[in-house]
């Protein structure tokens, strides 16, 4: 079962203790939860936004612009009993959004996420693309990686096939999901995208040392704030967009 951080829906079957007592179990918990960073990259266009929206906010959004650096989607599931706190890096697919940014993806990272479109076979062409620039920033082989074609709901324009997407995971050693982060049908998908990265996670050691966990990011620490406003960030601003949107807007 997962829950919703923003919901506060967490479960907690445990004795409750009274006033300062259970402020410091609070606490306590929070500071104990894993946190990990999952980056989800891909070019532009191919829902990238949509699908961490759909998972973080359990919907479609009404609109999206393209990403500006990085976005910042997270939320807690329940996985065997612990509750891990998952951090999805929405990244920006265009190159001139993403440049000033790259080092802050790669740094840290416990899964990646590859997204191409179904409909567009220059996106699935891109894949190795992505994959040279995990291997030129040092990315852990082991870490987790998944591979996703979204957009499947738009049925009669499939330009890549199953068999074809699925050879190309193989060779990668990634299991493959296709799904649509628009189509609620296939809501459970991208529920399961998420699940299966949190399921391998859960097994497998926490990377970043735990002072960096929580809301103390800093630019010290190598992690960008991402509560920082965009010129703050060192990324560019949009043309046709404000630059300003933030954190999870669900
Ligand atoms: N039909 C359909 N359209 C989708 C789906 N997911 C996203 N879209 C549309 O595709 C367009 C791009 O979606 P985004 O999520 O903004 O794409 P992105 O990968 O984040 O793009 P960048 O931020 O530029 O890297 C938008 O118009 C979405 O509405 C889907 O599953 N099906
Ligand atoms: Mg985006």
């Amino acid at each position: 079962m997962a829950t919703s951080e923003s919901s506060g829906n967490v479960v907690d079957t445990s004795p409750k203790p009274q006033s300062s007592e259970r402020s410091v179990t609070v606490l306590e918990k929070q500071t104990q939860r894993r946190i990990f960073k999952i980056i989800v990259i891909g070019d532009s266009n191919v829902g990238k936004t949509c699908l961490t929206y759909r998972f973080c906010c359990g919907k479609f959004p009404d609109k999206t612009e393209a990403t500006i650096g990085v976005d910042f989607r997270e939320r807690i599931v329940d996985v065997d009993g612990e509750q891990l706190k998952l951090q999805l890096w929405d990244t920006a697919g265009q190159e001139r959004f993403r440049k000033s940014m790259v080092q802050h993806y790669y740094r840290n990272v416990h899964a990646v996420v590859f997204v191409y479109d179904v409909t567009k076979m220059s996106s699935f062409e891109s894949m190795p693309g992505w994959i040279e620039e995990c291997d030129r920033h040092n990315l852990n082989k082991e870490i987790p990686r998944i591979f996703v074609g979204n957009k499947c709901d738009v049925t009669d324009k499939i330009a890549i096939n199953t068999n074809l997407a699925q050879k190309f995971a193989d060779s990668h050693n990634m299991p493959l999901f296709e799904t649509s982060a628009k189509d609620e049908s296939k809501a459970n998908h991208v529920e399961a995208i998420f699940m299966t990265l949190a399921h391998k996670l859960k097994n497998a050691k926490p990377m970043m040392p735990v002072h960096m966990y929580g809301t103390g990011y800093s630019r010290s620490n190598d992690v960008v704030n991402i509560h920082d406003s965009p010129e703050k960030r060192g990324l560019q601003r949009a043309e046709s967009g404000d630059g300003t949107r933030e954190g999870c807007s669900c």
